[in-house]
């Protein structure tokens, strides 16, 4: 009797597990399954990745350095050559390497939710543009939109022309130099971030500038830490262990932030008040002669009642944040290619010299966008080397995708922007470097999901046209004057994870004057 008990009780058992194990991934510690529509197998469309362990996908990551976390998105996109899904730590994960795919996820209006990586980003940026979402995000894009106006981008290029001349004074009364582009690149983004974000000259900020750039790093620093270990991922775990270092950068970086936003507020009312009370904000937004920072577009709407001084902080710290590293990266990847494909580099030198004189003053936006070759030059690069390699997404309800898929509510998706834009599919020898791609007549007929640096859809990057404008600057600078010669074997660089795309070694480029 006990027997045939036991036996019915192992039946039940076994069908239950078998039940559930339909639904969930359970030895990836109960992840809800992504499914197929009309009950196809869902491996028809999107094979799911072997887990290195019988928990599924959960240790893949085990014991990896950040070359190694980087390398294992690579491994799998080639190997499996569709975009693929994983389950770890009771989530679903689709991961995405084709131009469908990235255009189904990134054109839905439910899927504007950033994925769990960017939680992290929190403590530093709270709910700024890049972290935020629903009405609070659609209320903050509307604002920051007009900052982004053709005549505000034609008012910063006074400040990136004199930042370029002044990253060129480093190199004074010198016929060559060799660089490492990692150390002098950021501190010109950086400053050029600085004074059109928020109206200030770091560099003539002496000791306070030198704090904030130091902290802004280290807060980078602990940022990646936090996000390559698992352990730090629980907030417990990160306050008990990590937090302690994070806090005091944080505390540097937003009361840089917060004492000069309360400055320029003292100055726009001392100015407006100067100007009359008649005028609207958008007419002094748009007419005054006097130079705009971004943050005035914010101080401006703080006057209508729009947003508050902690808002306005997120969006300076987002703009800061998302205006210094991502150029960074375009320029250290843009100007190591120009050492390395000379012929590309005399294209872009005789075409400075055909359109821009040689004291730069008329170089504004107009000319900036007619400098075609120089634009393929830096769209090919940000192809082979996307300063954000990956975008996450989460999914706040089920969610059926164009291609059949039903990702279950809190699924993460990963946009591999680095693995669509080397998929053979789109590109033909997708590792080699020809800026010729983006001639007219060459991308047409291309996918236009193929070619995502600045993201797609509704959550695009807002400052894209002022990234080239800025990366096209320094370079036409910088070309006037040197000529760019390698230093670096391309084979030897290795990628490591990151928010943004980051290498473990230091790239140079040898600058020789040209006569
Ligand atoms: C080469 C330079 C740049 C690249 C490659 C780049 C790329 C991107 C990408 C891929 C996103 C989408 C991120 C996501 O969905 O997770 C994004 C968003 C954003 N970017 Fe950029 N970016 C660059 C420069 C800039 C600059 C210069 C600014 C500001 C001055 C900026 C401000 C932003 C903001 C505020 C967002 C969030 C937009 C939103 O969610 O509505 N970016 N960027």
């Amino acid at each position: 009797m006990l027997f045939l008990w036991l036996v019915g009780a192992f039946i039940m058992l076994f069908q239950w597990i078998y039940r559930l194990n339909r639904d969930y991934c359970i030895l990836g510690f109960f992840a809800k399954r992504i499914r197929a529509k009309n009950g196809q197998p869902t491996e028809s469309i999107a094979p799911f990745v072997k887990g290195s362990t019988i928990f599924a996908n959960s240790f893949d990551l085990y014991g990896k350095d950040h070359s190694g976390v980087f390398e294992h998105s690579r491994d799998c996109a080639k190997k499996l050559g569709k975009s693929y899904v994983e389950y770890a730590m009771g989530t679903a994960i689709y991961n995405v390497i084709d131009a469908d795919s990235a255009e189904h996820v990134l054109n839905d209006p439910n899927l504007i939710n950033k994925g769990t990586v960017y939680y992290f980003l929190h403590p530093f940026l709270r709910t700024g543009l890049l972290t935020s979402t629903g009405k609070k995000w659609h209320a903050r894009r509307k604002m920051l939109t007009p900052t982004f106006h053709f005549n505000i981008l034609n008012q910063f290029q006074e400040i990136l022309i004199t930042e370029s001349l002044k990253f060129l004074e480093q190199f004074k009364g010198k016929d060559e130099a060799v660089i490492s582009l990692n150390e002098v690149i950021p501190r010109f983004t950086l400053n050029s971030i600085c004074e059109t974000a928020m109206g200030v000259k770091l560099d003539e900020m002496a000791e306070k500038g030198d704090r904030y750039r130091e902290n802004f790093r280290q807060i980078e620093e602990c940022f990646i830490r936090r996000m390559s270990n698992p352990l730090l991922w629980s907030d417990t775990l990160f306050k008990m262990f990590a937090e302690k270092d994070y806090t005091s950068a944080l505390d540097v970086v937003h009361g840089f932030s917060s004492e000069i936003i309360a400055k320029r507020r003292d100055q726009l009312n001392d100015d407006m008040d100067s100007r009359g009370k008649t005028q609207t904000a958008e007419d002094e937004l748009f007419t005054s002669k006097k130079r705009f920072a971004m943050l005035d577009t914010l101080i401006l709407a703080e006057k209508d009642g729009l947003i508050d001084h902690i808002g306005i902080c997120e969006e300076v710290d987002t703009l800061m944040f998302e205006g210094y590293d991502t150029t960074s990266i375009g320029l250290i990847f843009g100007l190591m290619n120009m050492s390395l494909y000379p012929k590309e580099q005399e294209k872009c030198y005789q075409e400075i010299q055909a359109n821009i004189n040689d004291e730069l003053n008329n170089l504004d936006i107009g000319q900036v966008n007619k400098l075609k070759n120089m634009e393929y030059f830096i769209k090919e690069t940000m192809r082979l080397f996307p300063s954000v390699p990956a975008m996450g997404r989460e999914t706040t309800r089920e969610t059926e995708l164009g291609n059949g898929l039903i990702l279950p509510k809190g699924s993460q998706i990963a946009v591999h922007v680095f693995d669509i834009h080397r998929n053979p599919e789109y590109w033909d020898s997708p590792e080699e470097f020809r800026p010729e791609r983006f001639l007219p007549e060459n991308s047409q007929n291309r996918h236009t999901y193929a070619y995502i640096p600045f993201s797609a859809g509704q959550r695009n990057c807002i400052g894209q046209k002022f990234a080239m404008q800025e990366m096209k600057t320094l370079m036409v600078a910088l070309l006037k004057q040197f000529q760019i010669l390698p230093e670096i074997d391309p084979k030897t660089i290795v990628f490591q994870t990151g928010l943004t795309l980051r290498t473990k070694n230091q790239i140079h480029v040898k600058l020789v004057r040209r006569k």
